[in-house]
C-alpha cells in the first residue's frame, strides 16, 4: 500500500467542503482508504481526512494509538467513517492538545465537545450510529472539521 502527498495548510483544498460520497462509489474507494490509514500511519497521525490527502471527498479515518506524537492516546482498532455526520454533541466540552498533519510543528489546546454521536457509512457500506467520548471524540471533531474547510487554528478561543 503506498503513502500519499499530504496537503500543507496553505492548499486551497483544505479550506472547501468536501463532497459527499455516493453509495455506488464506496465500493471504488476501498484502496484510497488503505492509502490514508498508511499515509497516518507513516506520519505517527491517530487520524485523517481525504481531504488531506487531495481527495476531495467526505471520507475520515479514525485510528487513536499510542505514539511517538500522542504517548497517551488511547488504543482503538482504525474506523474508515463516509458521510459522517455528527448526530449530537454534548454542552459539556474539554480542552486538550491537537496537531494537525496539515500544519506542520504547531500544538495547541483546543476546546471540543466530551462526548457526540455519529452517523456514517463504514467501508462495506453499511450505515452506523456510535457514541464517542474523550480523546477519540477529539479526533471525530477535528476530521469532520476538515470536511467542512475547517482547520484547528481556527478553533481556539
Ligand atoms: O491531521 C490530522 N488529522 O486531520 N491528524 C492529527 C489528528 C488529531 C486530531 C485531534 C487531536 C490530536 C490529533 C494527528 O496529529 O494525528
Ligand atoms: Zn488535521
Amino acid at each position: 500500500t503506498r503513502t500519499l502527498a499530504i496537503a500543507t495548510h496553505d492548499a486551497p483544498i483544505l479550506h472547501q467542503r468536501a463532497q459527499e460520497v455516493g453509495d455506488i462509489q464506496v465500493h471504488a474507494i476501498q484502496t484510497l482508504l488503505d492509502e490514508m490509514l498508511t499515509t497516518m500511519q507513516a506520519a505517527n497521525g491517530v487520524g485523517i481526512a481525504a481531504p488531506q490527502v487531495f481527495v476531495p471527498l467526505r471520507i475520515i479515518i479514525v485510528a487513536s494509538q499510542p505514539n511517538k506524537r500522542y504517548p497517551d492516546a488511547p488504543f482503538m482498532e482504525p474506523i474508515a467513517m463516509i458521510n459522517p455526520e455528527i448526530l449530537w454533541q454534548s454542552d459539556t466540552t474539554c480542552s486538550g492538545w491537537e496537531g494537525c498533519l496539515s500544519v506542520p510543528d504547531t500544538r495547541a489546546q483546543v476546546k471540543r465537545a466530551e462526548r457526540l454521536r455519529i452517523r456514517y457509512w463504514t467501508r462495506t457500506g453499511e450505515q452506523v450510529e456510535a457514541e464517542y467520548s474523550g480523546f477519540v471524540a477529539r479526533i471525530i471533531q477535528h476530521e469532520c472539521d476538515h470536511l467542512d474547510g475547517i482547520l484547528f487554528p481556527e478553533r481556539l478561543e
